[in-house]
């Protein structure tokens, strides 16, 4: 008898999208105690930026993260700390299948969870290990999947497949052209893939890996294959980890705000500062007086900036930079990503010796461990503008360890001052 899959083409346009997001796995290739979707980028949990993702999509109605049962108290605090919203967290099985299964369950079976959710029209299901997913793609499957029952993500094999003979010996080789690699996000209407896990062998839950297979096996379903982009990939391996944290990095790179007082000559180098780095970075330059209720800032607070540069006479650096951290914290910029937070102590005396000393130095080191505790990163630069002549080189040098800094954004760093 024909299995009861479900009703396939156009659901209501405005129809319910859950995403169940397994994250129930140890991890074992990227190696480490730690599951890689609890391992940090940037400070801040894999899974975290995964979720992240589908929250900042408006109609998913709900996501479901599937963790073992050793890590739900992890996974709460998480939930708690970076303010995620819409997640319900599930009890993970011993391989994927069983976690995606344990996810769906939790919109059809009251007693698998303290709460019954309204079950979607369509579930999109996508691996918590890959944090870079965008709307366009998620719609694209979402879409596919209400007219076809199934559809997945898939991208050019980057190698040949080829399959090896009992003898350890090359058997044959498929040709490359004819077939692709199943990615994720998947979705699917959710009657299709959830009488599909409820018909599954335990031979297929052990030891199946994809989630189409058992759409056609159980369902007759063909899934709709949806080409995706470079950046869906899986987190697998220790080098995906340091590709991780490369993209988001360079994500978190893309802009600079300058933030200098009034003062004439501050001015100046503002302004230089401004030309030497546009070229190469996005650059909000503001001359304000640092206030608490600064307008100004507060919409570059809330424009998602990451990094900025505070421009003061040196005798007044500390204090400055203070003002800025207060307005960062209650802004809550710093919550997602750390900010880094560069003070430029301008030394505009004629001295030529070594102009600040080692008390100095100790303050900035103490000051720039306590705002840590905040997630920003403080670096010190010494900007020593004597001679107009050297004004250039200075600033370039100056926009040149910026950049650096903002690049490497490392911790390790954090309290040092740097000579422009
Ligand atoms: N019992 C499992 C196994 C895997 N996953 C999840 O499925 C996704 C993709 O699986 P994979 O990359 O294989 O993760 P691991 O099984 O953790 O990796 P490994 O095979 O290296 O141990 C991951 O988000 C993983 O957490 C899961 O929810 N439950
Ligand atoms: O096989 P693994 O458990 O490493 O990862 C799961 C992948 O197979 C899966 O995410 C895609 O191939 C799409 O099904």
């Amino acid at each position: 008898m024909e299995p009861s899959c479900g009703s396939r083409g156009p659901g209501p346009a405005a129809a319910a999208v859950a995403a169940v997001l397994p994250a129930g796995g140890s991890g074992e290739r990227l190696g480490g105690a730690t599951p890689k979707q609890f391992c940090t980028v940037q400070g801040r949990p894999l899974v975290s930026y995964t979720v992240g993702a589908m929250e900042r999509i408006s109609w998913i109605s709900h996501i479901i993260v599937v963790v073992s049962p050793e890590n739900i108290e992890k996974m709460n605090s998480i939930v708690e700390k970076y303010g995620h919203k819409r997640v319900t967290i599930v009890r993970g099985g011993v391989t994927r299948h069983r976690s995606i299964f344990n996810g769906l369950k939790v919109f059809a079976e009251n007693n698998f969870s303290n709460q019954l959710l309204q079950k979607p029209e369509v579930v999109i299901i996508h691996d918590a290990v890959r944090p870079f997913v965008e709307e366009d793609i998620l719609s694209k499957v979402v879409m596919a999947a209400k007219d076809h029952g199934a559809a997945g993500a898939i991208r050019p094999l980057v190698s040949t497949v080829i399959a090896s003979a009992a003898d350890g010996f090359l058997d044959h080789s498929l040709e490359r052209a004819r077939y692709r690699a199943s990615e994720m996000p998947q979705a699917f209407l959710f009657d299709i893939i959830y009488e599909a896990y409820q018909q599954c062998t335990d031979y297929d839950l052990d030891y199946g890996t994809e989630c189409l297979h058992l759409a056609l096996k159980y369902c007759k379903t063909n899934a709709k294959l949806v080409e995706g982009t470079a950046d869906l990939w899986k987190v697998t391996y220790k080098r995906d980890l340091y590709a991780a944290e490369s993209i988001i990095k360079g994500n978190l790179s893309q802009q600079v705000c300058i933030i200098t007082n009034v003062k004439e000559d501050v001015a100046q180098v503002n302004f230089l500062l401004h030309e030497s780095l546009k070229s190469r970075i996005k650059v909000e330059a503001v001359s304000v007086t640092l206030s608490k209720n600064d307008g100004q800032l507060q919409d570059i607070f809330s424009g998602q900036c990451y990094n900025f540069v505070c421009i003061s006479d040196k005798k007044y650096a500390v204090e400055e930079t203070q003002k800025l951290v207060d307005m960062l914290e209650k802004s809550n910029t710093p919550l997602l990503y750390p900010v880094v937070l560069i003070s430029v102590h301008l030394d505009v005396s004629e001295n030529t010796s070594c102009s600040i000393g080692m008390e100095e130095l100790t303050r900035i080191k103490k000051f720039a461990r306590e705002v840590k505790k905040k997630n920003i990163l403080l670096y010190g630069i010494l900007f020593q503008y004597k001679d107009c002549l050297l004004l250039q080189e200075t600033v370039n040098s100056a926009a040149a360890l910026i950049l650096a800094l903002i690049m490497d954004r490392n911790p390790e760093l954090i309290g040092q001052l740097l000579v422009a």
